[in-house]
């Protein structure tokens, strides 16, 4: 009863890009629940239809009164079947009719409505009253690729991962502390350099792949040392945009060099050893399955080998990588599946078989926080949500807030 939908509102606003993206009420008898979609820019492939041609102007008029029809009623407790609703009402395999953005975005709604009809914050209703596991925030630094300008590095992004913060607090500082001197080691490689940032509030350095991976390194290390922390570097390579499929190479265009499936291995496997990255991503093509094989049976041991193109947080292709041992890590974005329910089954399989899930923003994002409370409930080790910027702070804020919350909160447990 508490938890009966009464009502849904569906509106068009704003996200980090300046472009239009849905929001969602769902009110119910008790509750109130709010969520909005992001959006990417290096997507993978075979992710859901974000929003059908013509934008979220083409669905808007519509979709309020499709989905409130069908929703107003049911009990908002009961996702999985207001999911598999949401999906009888677009009608495709893929969300191509009213988009998996809008879907998304009523799903995470209509739990937050649930949760708050019970009076209980969404990371307790979803993962219940013992979790109690901090994920490590993985903090955007500097950008290159899809989320930067012509003269930056090819590599996407530049991450950091504070191990050594003992709570969130001391993670979420860590990062920006890292942040903050890399602005005055990227001064001092790139004379041109006027404090640009890329999408995702990483600093946009006009410098090779190779400058930014040892001021990085060099970041993590001072900064660690001054605040008495350890501080590892991470990439999200996001390698499906620099491979050319015709010559079969990875084109580094900073550094005017290309490279072979063998040599990005090589050189992939060389960068994790020099610098001590605990994570990279998508260092391969969306569809290299084995060039990820190769590299998490070389590394996997030290470094969380994660797929984010290759396998768009959908279980089905997590199945064929679980199968062929091609990553230890999954990024899970919600909207590149379309609905909560779908989301979570792609996390069980993940931890079932021991691929660590990380939760993650988009490169374009609202001050949405609703991914803070599906880390914790996941027990997602990491969370993924860059370092400054308003809509990356939402979600780094919430965290901090669930913490204090928590009886016994600990840092997640990273095992790398
Ligand atoms: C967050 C990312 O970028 P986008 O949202 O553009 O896919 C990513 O590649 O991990
Ligand atoms: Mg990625």
């Amino acid at each position: 009863m508490d938890s009966v939908i009464e009502d849904v509102r569906v509106r068009k606003i704003l996200d980090s890009r300046g472009n239009a993206t849905v929001e969602v009420d769902i009110l119910t008898w008790n509750g109130f629940g709010r969520a909005a979609a992001p959006s990417g820019a290096s997507t993978g492939s075979r992710e859901v239809v974000a929003f059908p041609d013509g934008g979220v102007d083409k669905i808007i008029s519509e979709v309020e009164d499709l989905i409130s029809s069908e929703l107003i009623g049911m009990d908002a407790e009961d996702i999985a079947d207001i999911d598999l609703v949401l999906k009888e009402i677009d009608g495709t395999d893929n969300y191509a009719s009213i988009g998996g953005n809008t879907t998304v975005a009523v799903s995470m709604a209509v739990a937050k409505a649930a949760a708050a009809s019970y009076n209980l914050p969404l990371y307790k209703y979803l993962g219940g009253n013992f979790v109690n596991e901090i994920p490590y925030p993985l903090g955007n630094m500097m950008n290159g690729g899809a989320h930067a300008g012509v003269n930056a590095p090819d590599i996407q992004e530049f991450l950091i991962v504070p191990v050594g913060a003992n709570n969130i607090t001391e993670a979420v500082f860590a990062n920006s502390a890292v942040h903050k001197k890399l602005k005055e080691l990227i001064q001092t490689k790139d004379s041109l350099f006027t404090g640009g940032k890329g999408d995702e509030g990483g600093w946009i350095p006009n410098v090779s792949n190779d400058i930014a991976l040892e001021i990085q390194a060099q970041a993590c290390e001072e900064v660690g040392d001054e605040i008495g922390i350890k501080i590892s570097p991470a990439l999200d390579m996001a390698a499906s945009e620099f491979w050319d499929a015709n010559q079969e190479k990875y084109i580094y265009s900073q550094d005017n060099v290309s490279r072979d499936t063998g040599d990005q291995i090589e050189f992939v496997k060389d960068i994790i050893e020099t610098y001590n990255m605990i994570y990279v991503e998508d260092p391969f093509d969306e569809a290299d399955f084995d060039g990820f094989k190769e590299l998490n049976s070389l590394v996997g041991d030290k470094c969380f080998v994660c797929g984010d193109d290759i396998f768009v947080t959908n279980k089905e292709i997590l199945a064929k990588g679980i199968e062929m041992n091609a990553a230890n890590a999954i990024i899970i974005k919600p909207n590149q599946i379309g609905s909560l329910s779908e989301t979570y089954a792609t996390v069980k399989l993940a931890k079932e078989n021991d691929v660590a899930p990380v939760v993650s923003h988009r490169s374009g994002e609202t001050t949405d926080e609703t991914i803070a409370h599906l880390a914790v409930a996941f027990g997602a080790p990491l969370i993924k949500t860059g370092a400054l910027g308003g809509e990356r702070i939402a979600k780094l804020n919430e965290l901090i807030r669930i913490e204090e919350e928590l009886s016994n909160p600990i840092m997640a447990k990273l095992n790398k």
